[in-house]
């Protein structure tokens, strides 16, 4: 008789904490913490209470501050530590995980400095790996909290994809397939910025109208931006796309929207993201991402007043002046 899958996940913050929760239902679950107090936290006392509060983790999930043994374990690597830590977290362990072991990014930002996107930066930590993602719109206390919800595994090989399935899917959180790997994880890392222009209109204090504005041409420079890079532009229509993009701009926990709320109430970016504790991928990665859309000359005028804000060169009422001096042009090519 075969044993059963040993899944690993790296980072035991929000989302990796959640997501090892969901594979501890399904198949024996490994999460590593690189602080051992949280590890022990989770091992005696089921909770990881700095990032999830009181909710209670499975049985069956372990955790472990010996990111060794959990590169030696795995049969699927699970990457759940955000972007600007991934090289520096994989390069401990690239001797240790075994060939073929798939790898799946949970990260949704780009590596500053390379511009690269989690799933090529793991690509080149642990050369000859399948390598894909897990994506959606998925705020980590909702699913945590058993609140039904569905995410995408994108891979290359849709046989990757189906064999992953089954190992984070519940009666609650449905997993679908994709093998658009560019689009679905651009998806994740675009609607970030648009979070943070949302959140700004939040604080600022402006209509649902306005709000819808944004959401709608955030999607349109997301969509833009990514069929430039090569996506699918089906899969911005998709829940790593606009599903996400809603969730993200609309939710009072998520962390890039609270980012954008407390730069309107006149918080620094340094002051904002102290606040938050966590950490808000669209605030690293808006520069990089106006850097691409120079790259490929694609407007982005929601993504450029965010990325002005979060340089400290613009108030988040002057982006807002801002955005109102583009000239609107044709819907579908135009900013
Ligand atoms: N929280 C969510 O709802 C959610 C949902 C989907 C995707 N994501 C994405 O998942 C990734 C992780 O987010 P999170 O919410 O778990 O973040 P978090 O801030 O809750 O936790 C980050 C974790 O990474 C660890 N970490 C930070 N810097 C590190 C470093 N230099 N080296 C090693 N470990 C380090 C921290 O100790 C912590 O365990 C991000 O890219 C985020 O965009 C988050
Ligand atoms: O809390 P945020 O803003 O990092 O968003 C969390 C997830 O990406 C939502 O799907």
């Amino acid at each position: 008789m075969s044993r059963p899958v040993q899944v690993v996940v790296l980072g035991a913050g929000s989302w990796g904490t959640t997501v090892a929760g969901l594979a501890a239902h399904n198949t024996p679950t490994l999460l590593w913490s690189r602080s051992s107090a949280a590890a022990e936290e989770i091992n005696t006392e089921r909770r990881n209470s700095r990032y999830l509060g009181d909710r209670e983790l499975p049985a069956g999930l372990r955790a472990t501050d010996d990111i060794i043994e959990a590169a030696r374990a795995a049969d699927v690597l699970v990457v759940g530590v955000p972007s600007h830590a991934i090289r520096s977290t994989l390069s401990e362990i690239s001797n240790e995980v075994r060939a073929w072991v798939p790898v799946l990014s949970l990260a949704k930002g780009l590596e500053p400095g390379t511009r690269q996107r989690p799933t090529e930066v793991i690509a080149e930590c642990l050369p000859g790996h399948p390598v894909g993602l897990l994506a959606g719109p998925n705020i980590a206390r909702e699913i945590a909290d058993g609140m039904a919800a569905a995410a995408v595994v994108a891979t290359q090989d849709d046989r990757v994809a189906s064999a992953l399935q089954p190992l984070f899917a519940s009666s609650v959180f449905r997993v679908y397939r994709n093998t658009d790997v560019l689009g679905c994880e651009l998806g994740g890392v675009l609607k970030n910025i648009v979070a943070i222009a949302s959140g700004m209109a939040d604080g600022l204090g402006v209509g649902d109208n306005t709000r819808a504005m944004v959401l709608a041409r955030g999607l349109a420079e997301m969509t833009r931006l990514g069929e430039a890079m090569g996506a699918d532009p089906r899969t911005f229509a998709g829940l790593t796309g606009v599903g996400d993009l809603i969730a993200t701009c609309m939710s009072p926990a998520s962390r890039n929207r609270r980012v954008g709320e407390a730069l309107a109430r006149g918080l620094t970016v340094e002051q904002a993201v102290a606040e938050l504790g966590q950490v808000a991928e669209g605030v690293k990665t808006a520069p990089t991402v106006m850097e691409l859309a120079r790259d490929f000359d694609v407007e982005m005028p929601i993504a450029a007043e965010v990325e002005a804000v979060v340089a400290g060169r613009r108030t988040p009422a002057d982006a807002y002046r801002g955005l109102r001096k583009v000239a609107p042009g044709d819907e579908h090519d135009m900013a």
